[in-house]
């Protein structure tokens, strides 16, 4: 018979909370509906000018986001408590709320400082805790409290001391969506998360160690802490459209919908939906594709020569030296050969208008002289004199000078005048300069040297080749060569799954952050076929040099220790510095099931059948060799489990996981090591490897 006092605890503690809870909601739903009201007010107001109705949209909007922001906290309000030794509580949960009439808030943001206790108190350092309580709520009743005694005192009656919720949290089902672990993040991680570092902070750690976690409460610390890099605004990049969807509702759940989630693909609104070969695709990300179209781009920017453009009848002529001079102050001037080429033309005009000028000068001067030797009179004088004795008015100046200002605008606007800068100095679009290396082999011998001549062929196409994945960085590049930097730039720019970026890739999205405040974590054990660094290092040093804080994650909140002990001598072989990561968790070993060729699709049905029946409503994943995709789908897996290419099994995780024929895996990709090293740390509770024995 278990002791009845404990549990008269619990009950009393949870009817507590409940009460406190369900005044939170209460005040939650009138914050909702003061919002609501207040907009649908703002938008009946009527707007007598654009500019009202201009302001009135934007109060609007704002209020549509707040109102975003408090429904988005709805699930799981509140989490947490703090007890302190001076007999003061506070709660703690995914935004703040507050009343004028209470000192202390009724709840207060796990982002505020008052809420750190919270995430980082220890019965070694208390930080003047007595005790840490977490709640687990559903729907908005709270089920259970557990709570954590931090200064050595013994629980009273007020205490329920129960299992970790971490664990709870750790052994839960997952759902296919990654959720927020706002309620668990441990110390290692929440350190990471709240400094006040603003440069680049990289997470570095094996898989299932929290990376993402991290980086996505990152996001939102930052919106609520770092006001002037959210006013910039938040990107969050990840490897691909799968990944993004399995994060998509970690951000909202912590009340921040005002972060862009996207991937490098889509980052720039070019559409692509065709990947090149993986050598091909290497070589498009190395960083001398930059230079090499920086370097063609300077062909098309007066590279040499004079000018010479016809005004009325004459023709005026300008030195290669005074085109030269021109040119090179254009550049200076502005970023972007189009913008530049605008700055070009007026410098051009100028010398025109001087150089006419001059000549004008010369021409009266020549004229005067020749009549002044011929008469001996000063013919200025006589003919300004002249002209007073008419007009009844002031000297006008000497004879000779131009209307500057009227000829300079006639040759700004001059057909003529524009076709002459045209042929120095055209207008190009980024693509025409993409097509302008990648279609032309002499253009690629002179601008990539370094290229072999058997990696150069690789990198020619078409010109009316669709483009490819690879080819989304160059156009990027293009694109801010020729137009200058993107609008659109962020205050602080998170990266997931970091190892994937190409050199040209990572060009583009550090062009998007000026501040370089950014969080980047990965894991270059897990780097896929077309990844150009090795590590950090040799990622971020064209960037910041070696200006950036790197952390490390050793703990496994997904694998467990049983599939990472599985897989060690296959990251030995891919990784041979890595430390080993050790996990929270144990269960069952991995198992691998052998099969004829023939029966793979059966044995595959067999094992998720067999899965499902022992452990109904549990989320199952089968990776496979992207070839393999198809097959699958065709043969009803999908109804079954999700069906993940090992190429986009990043990132993802399952309750259990099939990894169909390793071999295949390791084969269809180059450097297939690293995918099937992904694929078989996906799973959080069973594994199960299912290889064909030919014949
Ligand atoms: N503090 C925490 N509380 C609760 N769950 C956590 C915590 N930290 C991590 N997890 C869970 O552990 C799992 C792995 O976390 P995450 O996906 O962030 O790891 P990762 O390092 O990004 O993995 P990968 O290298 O495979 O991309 C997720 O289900 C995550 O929710």
């Amino acid at each position: 018979m278990p002791p009845a006092l404990p549990k008269v605890q619990a009950v009393s503690a949870l009817e507590l909370e409940r009460d406190y809870v369900s005044s939170l909601y209460a005040l939650l739903a009138e914050r909702i509906s003061e919002a609501r009201a207040h907009r649908a007010s703002v938008l009946k107001t009527p707007a007598d000018s654009a500019r009202e109705a201009y302001e009135r949209e934007f109060a609007a909007e704002r209020l549509a986001k707040e109102i975003g922001r408090l429904e988005g906290a709805e699930q799981g309000l509140v989490f947490g408590r703090i007890d302190r030794t001076d007999g003061t509580a506070l709660r703690i949960g995914r935004i703040g709320l507050h009343t004028e009439e209470a000192d202390l808030p009724l709840l207060v943001d796990w982002r505020a400082d008052a809420a750190r206790p919270f995430y980082e108190a220890t019965p070694v350092h208390p930080m003047d805790l007595r005790r840490r309580r977490h709640l687990r709520l559903e729907d908005r009743t709270v089920v259970s409290v557990s709570d954590e005694l931090l200064d050595g005192t013994a629980p009273t009656d007020e205490d329920v001391v129960g299992d970790g919720p971490l664990t709870e949290a750790l052994s839960a089902r997952r759902t296919g969506r990654m959720h927020a672990a706002v309620a668990t993040l441990q110390a290692e991680q929440d350190e990471i998360v709240r400094s006040a570092h603003r440069g680049v902070t990289v997470v570095q750690g094996g898989p299932g160690t929290g990376k993402t976690v991290v980086a996505l409460h990152r996001a939102a610390y930052v919106l609520y802490a770092f006001p002037r890099a959210a006013e910039q605004g938040v990107l969050v990049v990840g490897p691909n459209s799968r990944f993004i969807d399995y994060i998509s509702q970690v951000l909202p759940s912590l009340g921040e919908n005002d972060v862009v989630l996207t991937t490098c693909r889509e980052l720039t609104g070019v559409s692509v939906d065709t990947v090149g070969p993986f050598d091909t695709a290497r070589l498009k990300g190395s960083s001398g594709l930059a230079d090499a179209l920086a370097g063609l781009l300077r062909v098309h920017q007066a590279p040499a020569g004079d000018f010479t453009v016809r005004v009325g009848r004459e023709l005026v002529h300008l030195s290669g030296e005074e085109v030269a001079m021109a040119r090179d102050a254009a550049v200076a001037a502005v970023a972007g050969h189009n913008p530049a080429r605008q700055v070009f033309k007026d410098l051009l005009v100028d010398a025109v208008t001087d150089t006419m000028q001059r000549d004008m000068g010369d021409l009266l001067e020549q004229i005067d002289a020749d009549a002044e030797r011929m008469t001996g009179l000063d013919l200025d004088r006589f003919t300004g004199a002249a002209q007073r004795r008419v007009e009844g008015a002031a000297d006008p100046g000497p004879a000779h000078e131009l209307d500057l200002d009227a000829l300079r605008a006639g040759l700004l606007d001059d057909a003529g005048v524009d076709a002459a800068v045209e042929t120095l100095w055209p207008r190009l679009l980024p693509g025409d300069l993409v097509k302008a290396l990648l279609t032309n082999a002499d253009a690629l011998a002179e601008h990539l040297p370094r290229l072999t001549a058997q990696e150069r062929p690789l990198l020619l196409r078409g010109p009316d080749d669709p483009w490819t994945d690879a080819d989304v960085p160059l156009l990027d590049e293009a694109a801010s060569l020729v137009d200058g930097p993107p609008e659109r730039t962020y205050g602080h720019v998170v990266v997931d799954e970091a190892q994937e970026l190409t050199a040209m890739q990572w060009r583009m999205i550090v062009r998007r952050c000026p501040s370089r405040a950014m969080t980047l974590v990965g894991d270059f054990a897990q780097a896929g076929p077309v990844a150009t660094a090795r590590d950090w290092k040799e990622a971020l040093s064209p960037h910041v040099g070696a200006r950036f804080k790197l952390h490390n994650l050793t703990v496994s909140y997904r694998t467990t220790q049983e599939i990472l002990e599985s897989v060690r001598d296959l990251l030995t072989r891919i990784d041979p510095d890595q430390k080993p990561t050790r996990s929270l968790r144990s269960g069952e070993s991995p198992r691998t099931v052998t099969t004829h060729p023939d029966e793979l699709v059966t044995a595959v049905v067999r094992e998720l059948r067999a899965q499902s029946t022992a452990h109904p409503g549990e989320l199952l994943g089968v990776v496979c060799a992207d070839t393999r995709v198809g097959e699958l789908t065709a043969q009803g897996i999908a109804d079954h489990a999700r069906i993940v290419p090992a190429s986009e099994a990043r990132g993802l995780e399952f309750d259990g996981v099939v990894v169909v024929n390793p071999e295949e895996i390791i084969t269809t990709r180059p450097g297939g090591e690293r995918d099937l090293y992904v694929a078989l740390t996906r799973a959080t509770k069973r594994l199960c490897t299912i290889t064909v024995q030919p014949g």
